[in-house]
């Protein structure tokens, strides 16, 4: 039977994370990404259970003690956490999931899953990942400033990971991508 992977996706709020992520999984339907749980609001357009598992801290709090979470971080100010059933049945299954988290949660998953592949998204600087977490317009000026704050400790631990990839050009990122994913091994 085919093995399953488990792939951690990881780089400062802001860097493009989930632009590369929407463009490879287009390109790459068998590839599934994991659907975390958050204690923040959702965004407008954001739905429950694609984007996010929108919960209250209660629950997350339950969902910790109970340990249903495969890792969990805390990042400017909420929760979030990746589902362990839906990614231990898909891995078993021979998937490859994509878990795109915080360091934090990218170290946990270290300590768990030592054979994960383990990506870091690096922005072409930090002027332009200001730029574009401004040019995205979600954010209010303290949530941009808690992740700019963030995003230089994430961008120092980017050497832990096994490749670094820096999304400058968007199509040439997601070549560099689909050559760390899809090497023969
Ligand atoms: N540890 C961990 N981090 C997560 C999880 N889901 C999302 N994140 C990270 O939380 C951070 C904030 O995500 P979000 O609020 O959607 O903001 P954005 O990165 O600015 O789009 C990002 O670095 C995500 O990669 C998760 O399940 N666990
Ligand atoms: N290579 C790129 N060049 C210019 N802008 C980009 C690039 N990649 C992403 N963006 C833009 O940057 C903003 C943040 O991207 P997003 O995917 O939301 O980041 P993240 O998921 O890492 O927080 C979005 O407005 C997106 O369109």
């Amino acid at each position: 039977m085919e093995t399953g992977k488990l792939i951690v996706f990881t780089g400062p709020s802001g860097v493009g994370k989930g632009t590369l992520l929407r463009k490879l999984l287009t390109q790459h339907p068998e590839l599934v990404l994991s659907t975390s749980v958050t204690t923040r609001l959702p965004r407008p357009g954001e739905i429950h259970g694609t984007d996010y598992y929108f919960v209250n801290l209660e629950k997350f709090q339950q969902m910790v003690a109970n340990q249903e979470l495969l890792e969990w971080a805390e990042f400017a100010g909420n929760y979030y956490g990746t589902p362990r059933f839906q990614v231990e049945e898909l891995i078993s299954q021979g998937k490859w999931v994509i878990l795109e988290i915080e360091l934090e949660g990218a170290r946990q998953i270290r300590q768990t899953f030592p054979k994960a592949l383990r990506l870091f998204i690096l922005p072409p600087s930090l002027w332009e990942l200001e730029q574009r977490i401004r040019r995205r317009g979600t954010e209010t000026e303290e949530a941009i400033a808690k992740r700019l704050r963030r995003a230089q400790e994430e961008i120092n631990a980017a050497n832990e990971f096994d490749i670094q990839i820096v999304n400058d050009d968007l199509e040439k990122a997601l070549e560099n991508l689909e050559a760390a994913l899809f090497v023969p091994c």
